[in-house]
């Protein structure tokens, strides 16, 4: 299981990038450069992703997203900086190496599914195996196993264009887990989806992610999603991360006006849990008594449906079951409510 760092990543597209990579060390400005006909579609990018954790690239159109994505991949060079998976330097790779890495250590995830309409599913689903040149049993075994994992048991002989658009990205994703690669690119793949199939695939990457412990990285432009999947959120504004943390870092300490203004709309009933939330030591007040309890995992839309039911502040039991904080009405509905919108009553939420 590997690390992917990035270090120092630039993208230069135009004349003379290395130039213009020098120019913006030195404090040139983006748009300084595009007056220019220079566009600097990544600048300055590091970050680690260790293995186990969904690295969420987050940004509006034009930020830069799919410039970083080319470069994870090998299909962009940098101008400048280097690319480290698993202690390897990519960008020190012939183009043959860069290649066979991608084949065997890479795996992608598009937007559009990118199925062969001319092949059947469990064909779709082993062709990663075939371009490692992995025979046919054996490739049809993985692939079998890896289509069951996504739910997809019974349709190993059905065509593209027999399934939904949420059981062809489910296609989409046994491909990608069934070549064993390390590192997972997720290019905007839940964006065509209808909202609660979209909201089904989150859950089950999740689920995936949980017994694979792949290095991910998930672009997409929609916020609650990168809350809702991210371990790692980095929010990409003209080239540039202007913020990186968990989604309750970006949520409660955004780093910028921008960043708070993208984050104002975001669900914190669902994304926020009760560790976000709650003040510790535990409260004092009521020793021993039998109300329902929550963990620092619950979200905090679960909170509020039981801080409906309880008179005093839920406790926040750890693991073993002991009370490691509590977290009051008063600070719950002040945290879901913000200054922008009127503050919502728990019960509103719990309904
Ligand atoms: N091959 C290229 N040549 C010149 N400019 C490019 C090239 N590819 C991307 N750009 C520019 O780089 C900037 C970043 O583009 P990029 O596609 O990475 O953004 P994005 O955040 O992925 O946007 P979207 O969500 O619309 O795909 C944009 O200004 C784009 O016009």
């Amino acid at each position: 299981m590997s690390t992917l760092q990035t270090e120092h990543v630039y993208k230069v597209f135009g004349r003379r990038p290395d130039d213009a990579v020098r120019a913006l060390e030195s404090g040139t400005g983006r748009d300084e450069l595009r007056a220019d006909g220079t566009t600097a579609a990544v600048i300055d990018a590091s970050f680690d992703v260790k293995p186990g954790q969904i690295f969420v690239v987050m940004g509006l159109s034009g930020s830069g997203k799919s410039t970083l994505l080319r470069m994870l991949n090998g299909l962009l060079e940098p101008t400048s900086g280097r690319i480290l998976f698993g202690g390897q330097d990519l960008t020190a790779l012939s183009a043959r190496e860069m290649r066979r890495v991608r084949s065997t250590k890479i795996s992608m995830v598009f937007q559009h599914f990118a199925l062969f309409p001319h092949r059947n599913v469990l064909e779709n689903a082993g062709y990663g195996l075939a371009v490692q040149g992995v025979p046919r049993a054996e490739r049809d075994r993985r692939a079998a196993e890896a289509l069951a994992l996504c739910g997809l048991e019974g349709w190993e002989n059905s065509w593209p264009d027999e399934l939904s658009g949420g059981m062809q990205q489910r296609v989409g994703l046994a491909r990608a887990l069934a070549t064993d690669a390390d590192l997972l690119l997720m290019d905007e793949s839940f964006s065509a989806l209808d909202p609660l199939i979209r909201r089904d695939m989150q859950d089950q990457l999740l689920e995936l992610q949980k017994r694979f412990k792949k290095t991910i990285v998930f672009i997409t432009h929609d916020l609650n999603e990168a809350m809702r999947i991210g371990d790692a959120v980095a929010v990409m504004r003209d080239g540039r991360i202007v913020q990186q943390g968990t989604a309750e870092d970006i949520l409660t300490r955004p780093a910028d006006d921008y960043v708070a203004a993208f984050v104002q709309d975001v669900d914190r009933s669902r994304v926020l849990t009760a560790d976000a939330v709650m003040t510790s030591p535990a409260r004092s007040d009521a020793d021993g008594c039998d109300c329902p309890t929550v963990t620092a995992d619950t979200p905090l839309a679960d909170l509020c449906a039981v801080s409906a039911r309880v008179p005093h502040a839920v406790d926040v039991t750890g693991t073993d079951g002991a009370v490691v904080g509590s977290v009051a009405q008063d600070r719950l509905v002040a945290f879901i409510g913000d200054e922008q919108r009127a503050p919502v009553r728990c019960t509103e939420v719990a309904a």
